[in-house]
């Protein structure tokens, strides 16, 4: 399988290629050059297979003739063995058409953690194959910098590099960032928002000399791994509810895309979704694009779901890209205006392509405390407010298409355990939710952490400061 930039101007590279680039050097995003397709009795036989199981063969395809691919099944089963529940990702129904998919029992209690737990491993293994290091870049609203530390860190051949908003995560996701001890962690608090941490991340890997000489890497979901990874959970909660004989609606809380377009890619593949529903809190780039054909991303407003706080989502691109039946003249068209201009706007075609999928809405910050309020009131379950997010937007999208009678159930995900938000879950139900015990071990005492302006030189000179492999240093066999 070879993977394509949504820009054209990158070369085409394998898997292990895109894996260790993160970003193309066109500063497009990768893409596979055909989707995998499943057929029904495929799909079918992934029913009763435990997670693993359908991980490897909803992954596999991905890394056809590729050095990873040997790599698969034992980093599979290393990356969830550390997940607290046998399923690794629970599929609980709260209403007759309503189910939960519980994607926060990985290390650091968010999504992020089914993704990163692998691609760490993929990456270090890739380099060990090499020989050589990386320093791994990340932007966080929060939950992907914590993810990324607990899979990256100790590791011999990769320095890790984190921004996140100063001051705009909540205290223990902080402190799961920056109580890690280990010297190949390096936290910066950025005075700026989360689209300031990402706009800094891709200047770096668009800075060409520096990302070769630095060996930068991203693994955010710009990284086409963290999506490919993503995709899996999609096909055992799918399954779970009958497909392929059952179409089935997925409401996936957004910010940066990543999580809800590993839908799309398993919808071309063969699974049959029937609708995606985008939810977002305050920050609403994505709904306003869906009701007017313009992107356009404000500035970023805090919210109580300080996760998806993010207005530009980089994996829009990749969807732009599908759109426009991979025309990567009209991609460029549309990013370069979005670039000049802080907006992009879609033909009449395109937004009734995408509408043809996708929903979009925002929720208030009112209505996420009472659904999280209501929520504990009808279950005794805390909620956290991003899934919160997606419960509202779920029930908006049932209205506003008059689905009272479809039958095709709609899965909502639940990105986070509320226990990474005990401030906002307790205003709403006057309960703290309890910490789990792995959270607990992990949150250290002393805190390090650099504060840094919103400024590309700073963060860059701090970053080749810190990185090993900038300083041409040797990776111990
Ligand atoms: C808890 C939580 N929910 C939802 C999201 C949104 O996911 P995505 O960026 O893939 O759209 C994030 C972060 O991205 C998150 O951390
Ligand atoms: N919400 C994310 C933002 C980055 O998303 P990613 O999936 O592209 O890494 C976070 O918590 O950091």
């Amino acid at each position: 399988m070879k993977y394509v930039s949504t820009r054209g101007e990158a070369p085409s590279l394998s898997f292990e290629g895109a894996l260790l680039a993160g970003l193309a050097r066109d500063g497009g995003l990768y893409m596979p050059e055909t989707w995998p397709h499943f057929s029904e009795k495929e799909i079918a036989g992934l029913a009763g297979l435990d997670y693993i199981d359908v991980a490897e063969r909803v992954i596999r395809p991905f890394l056809e003739d590729d050095p990873c691919l040997d790599d698969l099944r034992e980093v599979l089963e290393e990356a969830y063995a550390g997940f607290d529940h046998p399923a690794v990702t629970p599929l609980k129904q709260i209403t007759p058409k309503l189910w939960i998919l519980e994607l926060f029992h990985g290390p650091t209690l968010a999504f992020k953690d089914l993704a990163m737990q692998v691609v760490a491993r993929l990456m270090d293994r890739a380099l060990i194959r090499k020989g050589g290091r990386a320093t791994v870049l990340g932007a966080t609203s929060g939950d992907t910098g914590a993810a990324a530390i607990d899979a990256f860190r100790g590791r011999k051949a990769i320095d890790v590099v984190i921004l996140h908003p100063k001051g705009r995560v909540t205290e223990i996701q902080r402190r799961q960032m920056t109580t890690v001890d280990d010297p190949n962690v390096h936290n910066i608090a950025l005075e700026g928002t989360f689209d300031d941490c990402q706009a800094i991340v891709k200047a770096l890997f668009n800075d060409l000399p520096l990302r070769d000489r630095l060996h930068l890497t991203g693994v955010n979901s710009i990284n086409w791994a963290r999506i490919v990874a993503q995709t899996v959970y999609y096909f055992t909660s799918a399954v779970a509810l009958g497909a392929p004989w059952r179409p089935v609606s997925y409401t996936v809380p957004t910010g940066n895309f990543g999580d809800i377009f590993a839908g799309y890619v398993a919808q071309q593949m063969g699974l049959p979704i029937q609708r995606l529903v985008i939810a977002t809190n305050a920050n609403d780039s994505l709904p306003r694009a869906f009701a007017t054909g313009i992107y356009e991303p404000k500035t970023v407003i805090a919210t109580s779901s300080p996760s998806m706080d993010i207005q530009l989502a980089s994996n829009f691109e990749r969807l732009m890209f599908e759109l426009v039946d991979r025309n990567v003249g009209r991609v460029k068209e549309l990013m370069t205006e979005l670039q000049d201009t802080g907006k992009l706007t879609m033909t009449p075609d395109e937004l009734t392509k995408l509408k043809e999928v996708f929903g979009a809405y925002s929720i208030s910050e009112e209505e996420t405390q009472e659904t999280i309020a209501r929520v504990y009131r009808k279950t005794g379950v805390l909620t956290d407010p991003h899934t919160a997010v997606a419960i509202g937007s779920a029930l908006d999208e049932r209205r506003a298409l008059d689905q009272g009678n479809t039958t095709t159930p709609m899965v909502i995900l639940s990105t986070a355990d509320a226990a990474k938000f005990p401030e906002t879950v307790e205003r709403a139900t006057g309960r703290v939710p309890e910490q789990p015990q792995r959270l607990k071990d992990r949150l250290g005492e002393t805190e390090r952490c650099t504060s840094l302006p919103a400024d590309y030189q700073t963060v860059a000179d701090f970053i080749s400061k810190h990185s090993r492999a900038g300083q041409g240093e040797e990776v111990d066999a």
